[in-house]
């Protein structure tokens, strides 16, 4: 079939290839059991709007993902992306850090087409499992010349989001995946997608970013902020060798008063410093809560703590200027 677009399926894992005991289990089933072949036949509909190749990558849930994955799969799909035969490429992956992949590769993927990553909150033997559905949509997606040029997507619950704004705000209901105020991006529906918006910031072909001779990324954890926060975990991931740390802080990145001197320490030492949120929405504003100008500190910008540490650790591959990285956390 000559016209359909030719669409690579890369299987992570996760609970789309999820199976539990009964068809009643939705909780305390084993994530990453089915195969990418399985998963195909599971929606013999995709034949009829692409023609689809399988590829098994990793198998594994996505709490367990890595920065090694991560380069492994942006490089994959790289690769098969300057391929002339293939036209767009679903993600199947796990929901816990799917928006996480999804960042990542909405910053090293070199490429126009279209990068979609799907996944389910149902395991595969559930009633009403939603990862068919999904895949099925995801496919939609990739392979829709609307989607071309619009960076990495989430397609979850008939909807597409971007990968820079969207979250999973729900443990366990199938709309769980969010925009919120920034917006979704489109939907799915009828086996066509449909969009509305698209985020302003750069993605993909547009970034300075280029993993494909890194092996490794740099060290960056997170820290939580929260009443009565100490300086334990910070100093002890300084001391591990973090080069960078993101203080994901309570409202608009305020530093307790027994935390800020730990965080002044640290930067002395070289780790950059970056003031990010707990609470979700909004602009963490640079020189608000803190002095950033003073610190030598980077603001977050609205990038939630989990996906400013992926800017960070890029970021890193390419400066060590606060000046620079506080620029990149304006631009992508
Ligand atoms: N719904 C899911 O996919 C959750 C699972 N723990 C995962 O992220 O792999």
């Amino acid at each position: 079939q000559q016209k359909l677009p030719n669409i690579t399926i890369l299987a992570t894992g996760g609970t789309i290839a999820g199976t539990g005991a009964t068809s009643t289990t939705t909780v305390g089933y084993t994530a990453a059991t089915v195969g990418v072949q399985q998963l195909i036949q599971a929606v013999p509909e995709l034949s009829k709007i692409a023609n689809v190749k399988g590829e098994q990558v990793f198998q594994i849930a996505s709490e367990s993902m890595t920065n090694e994955h991560w380069l492994t799969l942006g490089k994959r799909v790289n690769a098969l992306l300057a391929q002339n035969d293939v036209d767009g490429i679903v993600i199947t992956h796990g929901t816990d850090t799917m928006e996480e992949t999804a960042y990542f590769l909405n910053l090293v993927v070199k490429s126009r087409k279209p990068v979609v990553l799907v996944g389910a909150m149902r395991p595969s033997t559930a009633l009403s499992a939603d990862g068919p559905i999904n895949l099925y949509n995801a496919v939609v997606v990739a392979g829709s010349r609307d989607a071309i040029g619009k960076g990495v997507m989430v397609a979850m619950n008939d909807q597409i989001h971007s990968a820079r704004d969207v979250t999973k705000t729900n443990t366990s209901t199938p709309d769980s995946f969010r925009t919120a105020e920034l917006g979704l991006m489109g939907y799915i529906q009828g086996g066509k997608a449909f969009f509305y918006r698209t985020s302003t910031r750069k993605h993909t072909v547009d970034t300075e970013f280029d993993i494909a001779n890194l092996t490794a990324l740099p060290q960056v954890d997170i820290v939580y902020g929260y009443a009565n926060m100490n300086t334990v975990a910070l100093d002890a991931l300084v001391a591990a060798g973090a080069k960078g740390i993101i203080h994901a802080g309570v409202g608009d990145g305020s530093l307790a008063a027994r935390v800020k001197p730990g965080l002044i320490a640290a930067r002395k030492k070289g780790t950059i410093i970056v003031r990010a949120s707990r609470v979700g929405q909004g602009i963490l504003a640079r020189n608000g809560e803190a002095n950033d100008d003073e610190l030598d500190f980077v603001a977050a910008d609205t990038l939630s703590p989990q996906k400013a540490r992926i800017l960070l650790m890029l970021a890193l591959t390419r400066t060590n200027s606060t000046a620079d990285i506080q620029r990149m956390f304006y631009t992508y």
